[in-house]
C-alpha cells in the first residue's frame, strides 16, 4: 500500500477520544471536528507554496513569504466533510471552497452523487478533500475520481477516523494522492460502520438523530 500519514499528536488523539464518546453533544462535537481539522491542517499544509512579497516593517523594508491562499481549494464531501471546513478556513481564509455531495446507500453501502461544484480552474490548485469518516472508501474514491475528471491533480485527502479497508481501497485507486488520517480503527461492522468509530459523523455534526 502507498504511504499515508497518521496524526499521532496527543492533542489530536485527545480530541478524537472526546468525539468517540456517545455522551458528547452536537455543539461540542462540531467544535471538536473543527479543532481537529485545524490541527491536521497545520501538518497537511506544511508544503503550501509561498511567494516572497515586500513588506515595510516599522524599521525597514524586507522581502518575506506569504501563502498564495487562493491557490488552495478545500473540498468537503457533504454532509459530514462540511464540519472540517471552518477549521481549515481559519488557517487559510482566502482558500476557495468546492462541494461534492455524496451519500451512502444504506443497503449496498455504495456512494450516490447528488451535488458537485468545484472552484474554476481546478487544475492549478492544491486540493484538500475533507471527510471525517473513511469507511469502505467508496465515497472517497468517487470524490477523487470526480475531481480528477475535472482536471484536479494535486490532491490531499483528510479524514479523522479511517478503517483499514478504506485506506487500502482509496490508495489502490489513487496512489498519487496524499492521505492524512487522525486514527486507524479496527474494522467495519456488518453495516459498514467503523468500529469503534464514533457513529454517524453527519448526524452527530448536524444533530439529525
Ligand atoms: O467510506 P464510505 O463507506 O463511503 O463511508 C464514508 C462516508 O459515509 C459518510 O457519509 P454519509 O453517507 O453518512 O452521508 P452524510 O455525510 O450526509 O451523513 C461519511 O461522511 C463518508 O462520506
Ligand atoms: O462509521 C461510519 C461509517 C460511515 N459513515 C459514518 O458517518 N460513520
Ligand atoms: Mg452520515
Amino acid at each position: 500500500m502507498t504511504d499515508y500519514t497518521v496524526m499521532t499528536h496527543p492533542l489530536i488523539q485527545h480530541k478524537i477520544s472526546k468525539l468517540r464518546d456517545k455522551n458528547t453533544g452536537t455543539a461540542e462535537f462540531r467544535a471538536l471536528v473543527e479543532e481537529i481539522a485545524m490541527l491536521m491542517g497545520y501538518e497537511a499544509l506544511k508544503d503550501l507554496p509561498t511567494e516572497e512579497v515586500c513588506i515595510e516593517t516599522p524599521i525597514e523594508e524586507c522581502m518575506t513569504p506569504v501563502i498564495a491562499g487562493r491557490n488552495l481549494a478545500i473540498v468537503p464531501i457533504l454532509r459530514a466533510g462540511l464540519g472540517m471546513v471552518s477549521g481549515l478556513q481559519a488557517l487559510v481564509p482566502t482558500a476557495k471552497i468546492g462541494h461534492i455531495g455524496l451519500y451512502r446507500d444504506e443497503e449496498t453501502h455504495e456512494p450516490h452523487e447528488y451535488y458537485c461544484k468545484l472552484p474554476d480552474p481546478i487544475d492549478e490548485r492544491l486540493i484538500v478533500v475533507t471527510d471525517p469518516m473513511l469507511a469502505t472508501g467508496g465515497s472517497a474514491v468517487a470524490a477523487v475520481d470526480f475531481i480528477k475528471q475535472h482536471g484536479g491533480k494535486n490532491i490531499k485527502f483528510m479524514s479523522i477516523i479511517a478503517a483499514p479497508q478504506g485506506i487500502e481501497r482509496l490508495l489502490k485507486a489513487h496512489p498519487d494522492i496524499q492521505l492524512y488520517v487522525g486514527h486507524v480503527d479496527r474494522e467495519l461492522n456488518e453495516n459498514a460502520y467503523i468500529c469503534p468509530g464514533l457513529g454517524d459523523a453527519g448526524d452527530r455534526i448536524f444533530g439529525t438523530k
